[in-house]
């Protein structure tokens, strides 16, 4: 098993291998002090409850914790304001305490409502992480935003909320879909373009499949490490949306039809072909990019028109009255922030 600390406000653990769904709960109670007999909720959802739910329930039940579960419909949609709702009230009915722990067991949309349904009960309560998903594992799980998306877009309401320690267990990566496990292969092909050619070329190569575990590590410490300079997404945080700005009006636009892991691959190519338009980075770098992404499966085609696009970045997060920052590579392996006036964006977006 590997360990790795996340270094943020409160510092707290990770633990990635194989076969550790069955020892969760022990490996949880050793690592927390007073973890062991409080109440843990498993949120999870209506795909994962089902094949990991017992396991983990049992596995904390051992260790001597009282278990409770609670299951949401699988999928994006499930990131709302109602959902989160219910969530609450059900924390509440069961008399979940300050000092118990909510569990979320999947990917990253079970990891993102549970996070921010920890950080707003009672204003504020413990959480754990067991991703679920690739995607999750590399991205997610890690790092402390949490959100839920509104009508006008994508993870629009949120909190910044540490988890108190993430276990991530690869195994569970074999009942994935091919389409789902390639969502997560776009976000850690991002760990690659934004700082590390090497880990680039590994997953290129198909890394993910035969080293999954030494890749997992590398990804989750690339984001360790960006997080631990910028845990509230001030500035180099900014780097980890590589992609993100086209890739979340894709989703939007699609009303959550086009994956984020896919939107995102997308959301990259078009910020590698940016980057060459603007002279940033050559065009041979651009097109590594594409056909990276080509080569490990993505159809890069975009069915939205540069209008319906720039309309809904217009929301991002990271745009700052008139100007918006843009991720872009400079070479693979070399991303910055490079802020654009929205007057330029929507040049960018027509050309
Ligand atoms: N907080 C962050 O830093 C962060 C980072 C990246 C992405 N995200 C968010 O994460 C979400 C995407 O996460 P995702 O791709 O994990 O999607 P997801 O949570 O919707 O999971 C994808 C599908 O896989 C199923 N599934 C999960 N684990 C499984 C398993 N082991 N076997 C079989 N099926 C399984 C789920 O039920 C779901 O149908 C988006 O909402 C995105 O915005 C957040
Ligand atoms: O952790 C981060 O910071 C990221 O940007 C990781 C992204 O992959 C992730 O999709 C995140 O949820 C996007 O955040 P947002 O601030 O753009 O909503
Ligand atoms: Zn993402």
């Amino acid at each position: 098993m590997l360990k790795q600390i996340i270094q943020t406000g409160k510092p707290y653990p990770v633990y990635i291998g194989t076969g550790l769904l069955a020892r969760s709960g022990n490996i949880f109670t050793e690592a927390i002090e007073h973890l062991s007999g409080k109440s843990v909720v498993i949120i999870s959802d209506s795909n994962v409850m089902p094949l990991y739910g017992s396991i983990t329930a049992d596995s904390f039940r051992s260790a001597g914790c009282q278990v409770y579960t609670y299951e949401i419909p699988a999928g994006e949609t499930s990131k709302n304001w109602n959902l989160l709702g219910a969530l609450l009230e059900h924390l509440a009915n069961l008399q979940i305490t300050r000092s118990d722990y909510l569990v979320a067991l999947g990917g990253g949309v079970v990891g993102d409502l549970t996070g921010f349904a920890a950080s707003i009960y009672m204003r504020g309560i413990s959480f754990l992480q067991i991703p679920t998903t690739l995607l999750a594992a590399v991205d997610s799980s890690v790092g402390g935003k949490t959100a839920v998306d509104l009508q006008a877009g994508k993870n629009l309401a949120g909190t910044f909320w540490q988890p108190e320690a993430v276990l991530c267990d690869t195994d569970v990566f074999h009942t994935l879909s091919r389409e789902i496990f390639l969502d997560g292969v776009a976000e850690s092909i991002k760990y690659g373009i934004l700082r590390d050619r090497q880990l680039f070329l590994s997953i290129l190569n198909g890394g993910l499949e035969h080293t999954c575990n030494d890749i997992v590590a590398a990804c989750i410490a690339m984001k360790g490490e960006i997080v631990s300079e910028d845990e509230f997404d001030r500035g180099t945080r900014e780097l980890l949306n590589l992609g993100h700005t086209f890739g979340h009006a894709i989703e939007a636009c699609s009303h959550f039809a086009v994956t984020h892991g896919h939107a995102v691959a997308i959301g990259i190519h078009m910020a590698g072909q940016t980057a060459a338009k603007l002279g940033i980075c050559s065009k041979e770098c651009s097109h590594d990019i594409t056909n990276a992404l080509l080569k490990l499966g993505f159809s890069l085609d975009c069915p939205y028109s540069a209008e319906e696009l720039y309309e809904v970045m217009l929301r991002d997060k990271k745009r700052k009255g008139g100007t918006i920052d843009l991720i872009l590579p400079y070479a693979i392996g070399d991303c910055r922030i490079y802020p654009v006036t929205i007057e330029q964006l929507k040049e960018i977006m027509h050309a």
